[in-house]
């Protein structure tokens, strides 16, 4: 495609070349330009596009779309643009033909629930006999083929390419989980969404976000983008709120919830030890529903695959049945079936809210102790530590602080931080920053009757401490014990 095309709607200056010039593929990192690449140079976090046109150029590209005037070789093409983030958004979507246009696109945004709403969707459109994508934190899919990742949302260019893909493979309807970085750093600008959901909106990444407020204000903005219907969830304080501007706004809205004024309302539910059931009332659904998923926070991620599911004019009797018999989430409320005296359960709770969540839903069927297992990550939201060490010296009758990807922090550091809130607690706690350690130390604390949750990576397959990431698996480590315990005792 020429660049003139590629351009054509935004607002650049041509610093020199010409915009006839042939592109076949555009880069954001210098490290994947080839011949005939347009490398596009981003002002980062960690660091600065513009100091790798020169290894662009070496690698092939032909044109560089920049922020900052640079002295470059005269056979190259240089456009230069007020911000070349939203540049990279827009050129992504044109060069790969605007496919979000071209299949019924759901975008999945809240704190928690996103991962497991974008499988139940997903679960529903294959049996309704859709070839479905899905585009998330686990992995991507078009149809049957898993294709890895290592965002929850790719950037522009990734993710515009990922959708032509699935266009180009006949996929018709694609559900993906958009997170509040995406959305902040424009990589889903210029995107047809068919149907937006809300989850929830509670404390996380205030890292990244400078208040609530702002982390709301990002989230918001997906419902701006899409064409048919916005599914929010209004027993959340921000999801009503969102409703209500949106409603003023003029954008299409449905809303659900327990509450009576919800267009999709959960009615009667039964939380059961494996499964919750419920009677949906609204969109036509009108019936019994019932999720093979334990927890409150299940019967609205129900409603919000319902919802989308309707919206997308998949038939009542349909949903059901798919609802009835989904596979869980990996990572997800995963129990460890090696354990038979008491219960081992892995999840991916990793904020405070999520925690809460899942340590009451776990209350409910344990007979005798909970043993919490967690940490928090390291560069990530410092506020979540205390909050998240309160919940667990709460809800837990011991809790051992672990490692979850320190990262570039101290995790003994990170250790403390959580501690300072559990201290305020009755909790009983040990800090034990090995991971593989804190399960063992838990395993063997454990009694008949007790439930042992080992939260914060879910599905993660790898532990990033310092600068190194090494393969970690809570399941297989939670296994892998089971193993030696057994050894152990047949000696
Ligand atoms: C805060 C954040 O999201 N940062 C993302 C952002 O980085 P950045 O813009 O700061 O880029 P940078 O590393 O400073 O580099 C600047 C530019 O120089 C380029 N470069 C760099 C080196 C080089 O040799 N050559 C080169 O051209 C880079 O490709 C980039 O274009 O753009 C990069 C390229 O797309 C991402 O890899 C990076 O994700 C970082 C690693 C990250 O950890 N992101 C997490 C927080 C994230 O996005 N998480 C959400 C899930 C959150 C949730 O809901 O839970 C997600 O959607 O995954
Ligand atoms: N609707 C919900 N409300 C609150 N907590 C939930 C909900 N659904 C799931 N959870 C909890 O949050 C954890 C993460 O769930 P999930 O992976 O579906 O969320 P996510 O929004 O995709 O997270 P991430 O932002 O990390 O991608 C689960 O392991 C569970 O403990
Ligand atoms: N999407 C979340 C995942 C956190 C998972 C936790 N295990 C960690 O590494 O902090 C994030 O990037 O903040
Ligand atoms: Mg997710």
């Amino acid at each position: 495609m020429k660049l003139e095309e590629i351009v054509q709607n935004q607002t650049f200056k041509l610093l020199q070349g010409t915009l006839s010039c042939e592109i076949g593929s555009i880069v954001y990192d210098s490290r994947q330009a080839r011949p005939g690449s347009l490398f596009v140079c981003i002002k980062g976090f960690q660091t600065d596009g513009h100091l790798y046109v020169h290894q662009a150029v070496e690698l092939g590209a032909v044109a560089v779309l920049l922020e900052e005037e640079l002295a470059l070789p005269g056979h190259l093409t240089v456009v230069q643009s007020p911000d070349t983030r939203k540049a990279l958004s827009a050129s992504a979507s044109i060069f790969n033909g605007m496919p979000s246009q071209h299949l019924d696109l759901v975008g999945v945004t809240g704190t928690n629930g996103k991962t497991t709403v974008t499988y139940l969707v997903k679960e529903i459109l294959n049996h309704a006999g859709k070839k479905t994508g899905l585009i998330g934190t686990i992995t991507n899919w078009i149809g049957d083929r898993q294709i890895q990742t290592i965002r929850t949302t790719p950037e522009s260019v990734d993710f515009q390419r990922l959708l032509k893909q699935m266009v180009d493979e006949q996929v018709t309807a694609c559900v993906m989980e958009v997170s509040s970085h995406s959305l902040a750093l424009e990589r889903v600008n210029h995107t047809e969404f068919h149907t937006g959901v809300f989850t929830n909106l509670t404390e996380d990444h205030l890292d990244f976000h400078a208040s609530m407020e702002a982390y709301y204000q990002e989230k918001k903005r997906l419902f701006t983008m899409t064409k048919h219907n916005n599914l929010l969830n209004i027993d959340d304080e921000y999801g009503r709120r969102m409703a209500e501007e949106l409603r003023s706004e003029g954008y299409p809205i449905i809303t659900y919830g327990m509450s009576d004024d919800s267009d999709l309302q959960a009615m009667d539910s039964i939380l059961a030890l494996n499964c919750v059931s419920f009677y949906a009332k609204g969109l036509e659904i009108d019936r019994k529903v019932t999720l093979p998923i334990p927890g409150k926070f299940s019967v609205y991620n129900a409603l919000a695959a319902i919802g989308a599911a309707r919206s997308l004019g998949i038939d009542p009797d349909t949903i059901c049945e798919a609802l009835k018999v989904v596979n869980g989430v990996p990572g997800r409320l995963e129990q460890i079936s090696e354990y038979t005296d008491f219960g081992v359960v892995v999840d991916y709770a990793h904020t405070p809210d999520a925690l809460e969540n899942v340590l009451k839903t776990i209350r409910q069927f344990t007979e005798n102790r909970i043993i919490t297992v967690f940490g928090c990550g390291g560069d990530r939201d410092k506020n979540k530590r205390p909050l998240m060490g309160k919940i667990s010296g709460e809800l837990s009758d011991i809790s051992i602080l672990t490692s979850d990807n320190p990262r570039s922090e101290d995790p003994m550091e990170i250790l403390s931080m959580i501690e300072m809130g559990i201290r305020e607690t009755k909790g009983t706690y040990q800090l034990i920053e090995n991971r593989k350690d804190a399960i063992k130390e838990a395993l063997l604390l454990a009694k008949r009757g007790d439930v042992v949750l080992i939260a914060g990576k879910g599905h993660e397959t790898t532990q990033t401490i310092g600068h190194v990431t090494t393969h970690f698996d809570d399941r297989e480590v939670a296994r892998l014990l089971a193993r030696e315990a057994g050894i152990h005792e047949g000696c």
